[in-house]
């Protein structure tokens, strides 16, 4: 048989699958760039609204184009009645990523013309699942508390909505600059995963829904977004500061790997994990509380070890997900719902690179080497071992 040299990239490292003009990473110096604009520059000074409006159009709108999307968006928050049955009907029994996965692929059944493919629909339908997807999640978190499902208030913006429909409470001025910092940071980041996997399913040219339910169920594996979960409960299990570095040493020697650590693309620290390491710090500073100060001096004394250890020698450096975690715990965020959130965020990133990648579209088929038998005799049923 024909033998010729192949080379073998696992988990497809280094290798280009796109043009995009959306996000620029600088692993080597820890930069990041939405469409051009520096995150530190967005997470200061901009709204989700704002950068979903960037993401999805490519320019920063004016106030009256921010003003017609956020209506578009406010008037999608409902939550459709298939999601109340989904959610009451699997939160006892599945992961709660497998019940946003769920109700993502149900909203497929409200689409007002799925035969329409121009760019128009496909940005209407980006806004209803920017916009349910949050209401969503708010809602599984009620339902899991036990409590009935709040209705969104159109005085709130996106995210500080999100945060209303999960807790009850209108947030303060600190609560909602929070949870919209975590929405903007967590919005878009290039060919990760989880877009990926968007950008796979979308190659065939199934449709957005079918697309990001494959980003969802993508996002959920701890490697990827589940590792804010993860991260916060090691640090839970850490318990008392004062353990922290001999739990570290030994999940090292156990060649264990510490959750919210390392990245594929990131050989620097993540420029979104020190921002949210600076609100922290800065929240925890003027409304201290006894849980987030034990698990913020949990996650200082990891980073000093991890950064002794590791960053010199593997490049391995925090990522968004290690300090994410303790944020939300601030502003009374439970933990099971951190990667949904995350799906609720980096839903723009994944309809933006879609719609990108559908203007030059081409099926994603990579191959394997074959490295089995072939032409092997077929022995009849009965006559095997
Ligand atoms: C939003 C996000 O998705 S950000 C990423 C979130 N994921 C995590 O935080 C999970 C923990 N981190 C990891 O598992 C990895 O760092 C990944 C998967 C994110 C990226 O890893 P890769 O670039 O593929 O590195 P790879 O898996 O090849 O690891 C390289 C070396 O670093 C080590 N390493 C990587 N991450 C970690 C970690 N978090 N803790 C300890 N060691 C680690 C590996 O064991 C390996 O060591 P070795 O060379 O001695 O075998
Ligand atoms: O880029 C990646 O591989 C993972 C990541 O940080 C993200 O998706 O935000």
């Amino acid at each position: 048989m024909e033998s010729k040299e192949i080379t073998i990239s696992r988990g497809l490292e280094g290798i280009y699958i796109a043009e995009t003009t959306l996000c620029k990473i600088d692993g080597a110096n820890g930069r990041l760039w939405y469409r051009g604009y520096p995150i530190e520059v967005l997470a200061e000074n901009s709204n989700y609204e704002e950068v979903s409006y960037l993401l999805l159009f490519g320019k920063l709108p004016n106030r009256k184009e921010l003003s017609a999307f956020r209506e578009r968006l406010k008037a999608e928050r409902d939550v459709p009645p298939v999601v109340f049955d989904i959610v009451e009907e699997m939160s006892g029994r599945a992961h709660p990523m497998d019940v946003l996965r769920t109700c993502i692929s149900s909203l497929s059944i409200y689409d007002e013309d799925p035969e329409d493919k121009s760019q128009q629909a496909n940005i209407r339908r980006a806004i209803k699942l920017i916009a349910k997807t949050a209401s969503i999640v708010a809602y599984m978190g009620r339902y899991r508390q036990g409590k009935d499902y709040v209705p969104p208030d159109s005085s709130l913006d996106h995210s500080a909505n999100f945060l209303y429909m999960l807790t009850g409470k209108k947030p303060d001025e600190m609560a909602a600059k929070l949870i919209d910092l975590m929405f903007i940071l967590h919005a878009e980041h290039g060919s990760n995963a989880s877009t990926f996997s968007t950008l796979v399913t979308g190659s065939t040219l199934a449709d957005v829904y079918a697309a990001v339910t494959a980003g969802a169920a993508t996002l959920k594996g701890p490697l990827h977004g589940g590792a804010d979960e993860a991260a916060l409960r090691m640090m839970y299990s850490i318990g008392d500061p004062d353990n922290t570095e001999t739990y570290i040493e030994e999940a090292l020697e156990g060649k264990r790997r510490i959750m919210g650590f390392g990245h594929r693309v990131y050989k620097a620290y993540d420029p979104r994990a020190k921002i949210v390491r600076k609100y922290l710090e800065l929240y925890q500073e003027r409304n201290p509380s006894e849980e987030v100060s034990r698990l913020l001096q949990i996650a200082l004394r990891a980073e000093k070890l991890m950064l002794e250890k590791l960053s010199k020698t593997k490049g391995i450096w925090p990522n968004i997900d290690f300090f994410a975690g303790p944020l939300y715990r601030a502003i009374d965020v439970p933990a099971e719902l951190f990667t949904p959130i995350f799906a609720a965020s980096r839903m723009v990133g994944w309809c933006a690179h879609l719609f990108e990648y559908w203007q030059n579209n081409r099926l994603f088929r990579p191959l394997d080497n074959y490295v089995g038998e072939v032409d092997k005799k077929y022995v009849p049923i009965d006559q095997r071992e």
